[in-house]
């Protein structure tokens, strides 16, 4: 109890709920709206009770009979101020409904609008350290449960506090024991409520993480799909989710047998106050201390007191499960950004001439080095190549020119200027990068290329399907450039797929292409007409191509050789041959 109390005062307690405020700020006028038509039409629910009672007593009980005729015409009055009253709190509730829908629905999209747009413009390290499936958990689980915490904070107590109100003060004009009695009975069971619920809700993060887990493994399994099969492990993965989803059953189980523990516990409680009002109300009225209309009403309320405070005691226990979830949500807002889109830094304002590499260090693990002290240029129309062993860094290197990583230490500067200093959509404008898995969108192979350029037309369209070597293949196709290529590309062969990528990099006209052994699942012939088209378009443009095959670059300009992390030797492909070095070794390991 007390650290539930404790949590409610806590200072993290204090900042989410200012950060929760502070999301909503903007729809203030509906929530008002709502919270205003929401206390009418329950405050106007409580009006057929009083006018019960009030048949009751003047109408029904011998004490207080008027005329058969008489009485038969108010009755009939009454019954149409309860239907009235009935009719416009249900009408109010369902306009209430509708503005709270809309809310919900308004606030639900503009939290996911304001997390989708920060988490694309996370640095790639958050992704690595991420699963999407659980990432996508917070988009879908979490949010939808920040969404509900409005009414958690602020429709359910005021409701139920503006019930409990109005009933317990008419209870008490009518017999401060009896209200006395509820107070009592009230307190036992919130006491013992509060301490249930406290117990549920590390159940319920428990619950909501392993669902996140199973999200992320579900993810990951359909991704690689393929090494499932490959492997016949569908039978143990499948072993493996039954697995998840059992853990998650046991928590579910745990959890919703509190809840059916308070549920019980409630209606025993129930009971108990029903009784004990009827045997008081009774002896009441025997010794004329009541009249029956009255018990009627008191009945009636008692009924309508349980649910306010339950409501009260279940929105806290959501509470804390919500602000859980806006808490997770806000730790991916306060995630650095690669690219803050407010930045006001420099753009470039021509074509990029050179790039200078100078005594970069990267590191992804704390003290582990990736590259070190690297130091190269590169200027516009020539071709460079960057070979090495596998995980010598070639594709970190390849990152961080990108400005997909940063620098441990040291500079790359474009046009002398360092790209950290550099708007970065900006500077992903110039360039183009195709990985050896580079991705296709489930769409056509026309949206694919346009992807880099949705101005194009099908005759540019078809120009870059022959620069990359794709061109017989897509008027193969029944629907040419129409073709869908299903999710990641599964109907294209990997060589259809890295020449559509290709189209699509040569599509983004770029200043500076890194071809990441962007050829490597093609045939020879092919390998080599892209290389060709590659030379031949490199007058305006700088190329860097990192590749296993030294065949395929044997034509750059310049090649560096990277060694664990370092430059070992640069040259041209005779240069190198020359000089007998570890160039020489990796080709004749070839
Ligand atoms: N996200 C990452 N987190 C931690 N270490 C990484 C990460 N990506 C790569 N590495 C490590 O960095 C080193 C360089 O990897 P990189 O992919 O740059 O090598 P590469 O030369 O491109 O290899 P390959 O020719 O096989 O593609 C490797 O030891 C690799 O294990």
């Amino acid at each position: 109890m007390r650290k539930r109390l404790e949590f409610f005062f806590s200072k993290s307690f204090l900042n989410q709920m200012k950060a929760f405020f502070e999301q909503i700020a903007p729809y203030k006028k509906i929530m008002s709206g709502s919270l205003l038509l929401s206390i009418i039409a329950n405050a106007l629910g409580l009006i057929p009770a009083l006018i019960s009672g009030k048949i009751v007593d003047q109408y029904l009980t011998g004490e207080n009979a008027l005329p058969a005729q008489e009485c038969e015409n108010a009755i009939l009055l009454w019954a149409a101020a309860l239907f009235a009253a009935y009719t416009l709190s249900e009408v109010l509730g369902i306009i209430q409904k509708h503005i709270q829908l809309r809310f919900r629905t308004s606030f639900n999209h503009s939290l996911q609008d304001k997390l989708y747009r920060h988490v694309l413009h996370l640095p790639l390290n958050f992704f690595n350290k991420t699963k999407s499936g659980e990432l996508i958990s917070r988009f879908t689980n979490d949010i939808s449960q920040i969404t509900s915490l409005a009414n958690q904070i602020i429709l359910t107590p005021a409701n139920a506090l503006l019930r409990l109100f109005i009933i317990l003060a008419y209870c008490f004009y009518l017999s401060p024991m009896i209200s006395l009695g509820m107070i009592l009975i009230l307190g036992v069971l919130t006491v013992l409520c509060m301490y249930l619920t406290r117990k549920t809700r590390p159940l319920y993060q428990e619950m909501h993480e392993k669902q996140a887990v199973i999200h992320g493994f579900l993810s990951e399994i359909f991704q690689g799909i393929r090494t499932v099969r490959s492997h016949a492990k569908e039978e143990q993965e499948i072993e493996n989710h039954s697995q998840r989803h059992r853990d998650l059953n046991n928590t579910k189980i745990k959890s919703n047998l509190q809840i059916q523990g308070i549920h019980s516990l409630w209606s025993f409680m129930h009971a108990i106050a029903a009784s004990l009002i009827l045997a008081g109300g009774a002896i009441m009225i025997i010794r004329g201390k009541m009249s029956l209309g009255e018990l009627v009403v008191v009945q009636f309320f008692a009924a309508q007191l349980m649910s306010p405070i339950f409501n009260i005691l279940s929105s806290i226990s959501a509470t804390q499960s919500g602000l859980t979830c806006l808490e997770r949500y806000h730790l991916i807002l306060e995630e650095d950004l690669d690219n803050p889109p407010d930045s006001n830094k420099a753009t470039l304002n021509s074509k990029i001439e050179t790039v200078a590499i100078k005594d970069l260090s990267f590191e992804y693990i704390k003290d582990t080095p990736t590259l070190s002290h690297i130091s190269f240029s590169m200027e516009r129309g020539k071709t460079y190549a960057l070979v090495g062993s596998s995980g010598s860094g070639k594709s970190t290197l390849a990152d961080l020119i990108c400005g997909f990583q940063q620098p441990s230490s040291g500079q790359i500067l474009v046009n002398n200027s360092d790209i950290q200093e550099l708007n970065k959509d900006d500077y992903i404008n110039h360039l183009a990068i195709v990985h050896q898995n580079s991705f296709v969108f489930d769409g056509t192979i026309r949206d694919n290329i346009r992807y880099a350029d949705a101005n194009l037309n099908d005759e540019q369209l078809l120009k870059l399907c022959k620069r990359a070597q794709i061109f017989d293949f897509i008027q193969s196709l029944e629907l040419g450039l129409d073709s869908y290529v299903g999710e990641n590309g599964i109907k294209l062969s990997g060589g259809q797929k890295q020449r559509l990528c290709l189209a699509r990099a040569f599509a983004a006209n770029a200043d500076l292409i890194i071809l990441d052994e962007a050829t490597s699942h093609l045939d020879a012939i092919n390998e080599c007409l892209i290389q060709k088209a590659v030379f031949e378009n490199k007058k305006d443009i700088i190329t860097l191509i990192i590749a296993h095959n030294l065949s395929t670059i044997k034509d750059a300009d310049q090649i560096f050789v990277l060694d664990q992390g370092k430059i070992v030797e640069s040259g041209s492909h005779q240069e190198l041959i020359k000089a007998s070095g570890p160039y020489s070794s990796l080709l004749n390991s070839e």
